[in-house]
């Protein structure tokens, strides 16, 4: 893959969290779930946890298989109701937005397995994560009309921006599914850039890399985090969670097991017992 520019995001104007530092702010802005809880049947994949993701701010959510992960950025994302607890975006309720409604309010996110349009271009699918910005109706879409054409040459750019700071300007006219697994996973970031969102919500984005790619998800993550951005990195290699995170939320069987610094969380004797050690 090419060599990763500075991603081009937009500025968001709160301040980005300082790496290590507990932080006690109550800054407007943040995304915040308290005491969400999910059940499947007869599971509860998600017990009354809580976490805040704050506007600038790398924060990594680890745990055992089936700890309630996904299910957790399932929630946040709008892809499941939560049975319980509450959601909301700088003091708003979220709670009852439908996963359409997320996107514009700031919530963009990835999955596990790169869900991509494979037979479109690199680009098309980056643009797609615009769609939000567009307003132009079906028929002046349909005959090409001014507005229209400005929209998609608005986010034509746009992605192509995006796309060249993440180090896939040279691949812009290929199929997705012609790319190798690394540059689709950084399709989906860019995807998910391209509707500027407050927040970026990313299920293992380091699986199934390289070490060298790892490293090229840190720098665009931390260059996320300086364009104030927050990240949630649900992940199972957690010494790039801990290299990288501000903060750090383990769950255990659905349940919150520890919240802190990775410091904290690396020396935490449950956590040892229960994930790290095992
Ligand atoms: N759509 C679903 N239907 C039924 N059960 C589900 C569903 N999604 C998750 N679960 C169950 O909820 C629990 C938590 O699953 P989840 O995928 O959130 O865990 P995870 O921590 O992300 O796991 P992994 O690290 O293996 O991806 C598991 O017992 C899982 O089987």
């Amino acid at each position: 893959m090419a060599a990763i520019e500075n991603v081009p995001v937009p500025v968001h104007r709160a301040p980005a969290a300082q790496p290590t530092s507990a932080s006690t702010s109550t800054a407007l802005g943040e995304l915040r779930a308290e005491g969400v809880t999910k059940r499947f049947g007869g599971v509860t994949a998600v017990n009354k946890v809580s976490l805040t993701l704050q506007p600038g701010e790398i924060h990594g959510l680890i745990g055992t298989n089936g700890s309630g992960k996904t299910t957790m950025l399932n929630l946040l994302s709008g892809y499941y109701p939560v049975d319980e607890g509450s959601i909301s975006l700088g003091g708003q309720t979220l709670t009852q937005a439908s996963v359409q409604r997320r996107p514009h309010v700031g919530i963009a996110r990835t999955f596990q397995k790169p869900r991509l349009l494979g037979t479109l271009s690199v680009l098309d699918n980056a643009m797609l994560g615009g769609w939000k910005d567009t307003g132009a109706g079906f028929l002046s879409t349909a005959f090409a009309l001014g507005r229209a054409r400005r929209e998609d040459r608005m986010l034509r750019e746009r992605a192509s921006e995006l796309l060249h700071g993440i180090g896939l300007g040279h691949l812009m006219h290929r199929k997705a599914n012609l790319l190798d697994h690394a540059e689709q996973r950084f399709l989906e970031i860019a995807r998910g850039l391209t509707m500027q969102p407050r927040f970026i919500l990313m299920d293992e984005p380091a699986g199934g890399l390289t070490e060298h790619e790892i490293d090229q998800l840190a720098q665009i993550i931390t260059t996320l985090r300086d364009c104030r951005v927050g990240v949630l990195i649900v992940e199972h290699h957690t010494d790039f969670v801990f290299r990288i995170s501000h903060r750090v939320t383990t769950l255990n069987l659905g349940q919150m097991l520890k919240e802190g610094t990775p410091e904290e969380v690396r020396n935490d004797p449950e956590v040892i017992r229960v994930y790290l050690g095992a």
